[in-house]
């Protein structure tokens, strides 16, 4: 009730009111579990996050697409165990077509790439901010949506297309400030891994299922992952010791023996991998790039190249991961394979970075100007002195109510984070004035311009 009192009394100093609400009300007054509200406070962080994604992303040349969050199960009806498969947030409809909130885009991706195959030119360049939803039981607490940025280059063989993606990635870090002290992205291939498996007669349709086993890894230990190799993925013990020591290596030269050694000539994988980290010295950010044998990435589609950026202080779960998916399209319906590959980079695990290294910006709320009408009957005259401002290219914030007191004007003012105010008074109107105070300035140094209405424009300017 105190609480409420002091809430309430800040509220009429700052001119503006507020309202009670019942101890408990009709409605649930909180998001669904596991979602967010974003306030206005709140949003403008994340509309400042997507132009920072949109700025990279446009810097490179994507084109930005869209789709609907709702999605047919078909699309992700992928039987490797995946974990991002299993939590759908899916239904029945009223048309009784299994459907389901989108857990990931890419399969959105393919879809459309394909539905316009006819007139695409490849490679495509596409990006997207979608929100993505998963169930997840409330015990674990964790969150059932969040925003993703998607990009994805289709059509390109060479991993010239993944190393974009990752010029586009590093481009965004820089722009938010973020440095390769703070955070660096693993690389490496899932070819070395599959060549290796099928030197040792695995069918090619464990490769996935053993992917996203062995992506378990860090969570479950080399013992756990060892046991669903032999169970579930149903390979014989010498082959996961082998598979678990390709992802042992420490560096390109020891999976470079190993895969010689396992039979497996020097593939495609490791020119792969050679060629990543010569081009990303071109490109001028190879110092953020790191071999790491033991990627795999829990995605099953992923067939070549695979990346994750992390937090060097290793405090954080992955920042961003993507890779190589050349048979996606083909699965959904593409006559031959097509190339492609992507990542996804989400909105939270970015900002709780930021947040910890001090660097996230300072949003308040503001706009130019602040009109507030002397009166009630200034009401009409204070819209003609808005409509004007705005024409110039002004955010304007106009006062919908006459304060008895200009200190309310002044506070809403500051509220609102206003640079000027604007008093429309009845003499100075009929006079075609308005007084403009600037409010970034004290008082004494307060200039106080009476404003000639038809000098707005050039005063604007100004
Ligand atoms: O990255 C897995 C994932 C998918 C959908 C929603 C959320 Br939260 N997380």
């Amino acid at each position: 009730r105190l609480r409420a009192e002091e809430e309430q009394k800040k509220r009429k100093l700052a001119g503006g009111v507020g309202f009670e609400v019942m101890q408990q009300p009709p409605v649930k007054l909180e998001p669904p579990s596991g979602t967010r509200d974003f306030y206005p406070d709140d949003y403008r962080l994340q509309t400042w996050l997507f132009d920072k994604f949109h700025a990279a992303a446009r810097a490179s040349g994507f084109e930005l697409f869209d789709a609907p969050v709702l999605e047919r199960q078909e699309l992700y009806k992928r039987k490797a165990g995946e974990e991002i498969t299993s939590q759908m947030y899916g239904f029945v409809d009223g048309d009784g077509e299994e459907v389901t909130l989108r857990p990931e885009m890419t399969p959105t991706l393919a879809r459309m790439a394909l539905g316009r195959a006819h007139s695409q030119i490849l490679p495509l360049k596409w990006y997207s901010i979608p929100q993505c939803w998963r169930y997840e039981a409330i015990q674990r607490g964790r969150k059932r949506e969040h925003y993703q940025w998607n990009v994805d280059i289709i059509g390109c063989r060479s991993v010239s297309a993944e190393v974009e993606l990752l010029s586009t990635a590093v481009f965004f870090f820089k722009s938010v400030g973020i440095t390769n002290a703070d955070v660096k992205i693993k690389v490496n291939s899932r070819k070395v891994m599959g060549d290796v498996l099928a030197a040792a007669g695995v069918p090619t349709e464990s490769f996935a299922p053993v992917c996203v086993i062995l992506d378990k890894l860090d969570k479950i230990g080399a013992e756990a992952v060892e046991e669903q190799l032999l169970e579930v993925a149903k390979l014989p013990a010498d082959v996961s010791k082998r598979v678990l020591a390709v992802l042992a290596c420490p560096n390109l030269d020891a999976l470079r023996t190993l895969a010689k050694d396992s039979g497996v000539s020097d593939g495609e994988g490791m020119k792969d991998l050679e060629s990543v980290f010569e081009l990303a010295n071109a490109y001028g950010f190879g110092d953020w790039l790191k071999f790491d044998a033991s990627l795999v990435r829990g995605l099953a589609y992923y067939t070549g190249v695979v990346f994750e950026a992390f937090d060097v202080r290793g405090e954080l779960r992955a920042i961003m991961g993507g890779g190589r998916y050349d048979r996606l399209l083909s699965l959904y319906g593409a006559m031959t394979e097509v190339p492609a590959c992507g990542f996804g980079f989400g909105d939270c695990v970015i900002v709780e970075l930021l947040k910890e290294r001090g660097q996230l910006p300072h949003l308040p709320r503001n706009v130019d100007v602040v009109v507030a009408p002397f009166s009630a009957d200034m009401q009409g005259p204070a819209m003609t002195v808005a409509a004007g401002l705005r024409a110039g290219g002004a955010r304007v914030d106009l006062m919908l109510e006459a304060k008895k007191k200009a200190g309310a004007a002044f506070d809403y003012a500051n509220r609102v984070g206003a640079e000027y105010i604007a008093f429309v008074a009845p003499n100075e109107f009929s006079q075609g004035k308005v007084r403009f105070k600037d409010l970034r300035v004290e008082d004494e140094d307060r200039k106080q311009v009476d404003l000639n209405l038809n000098e707005l424009d050039r005063a604007l300017d100004a």
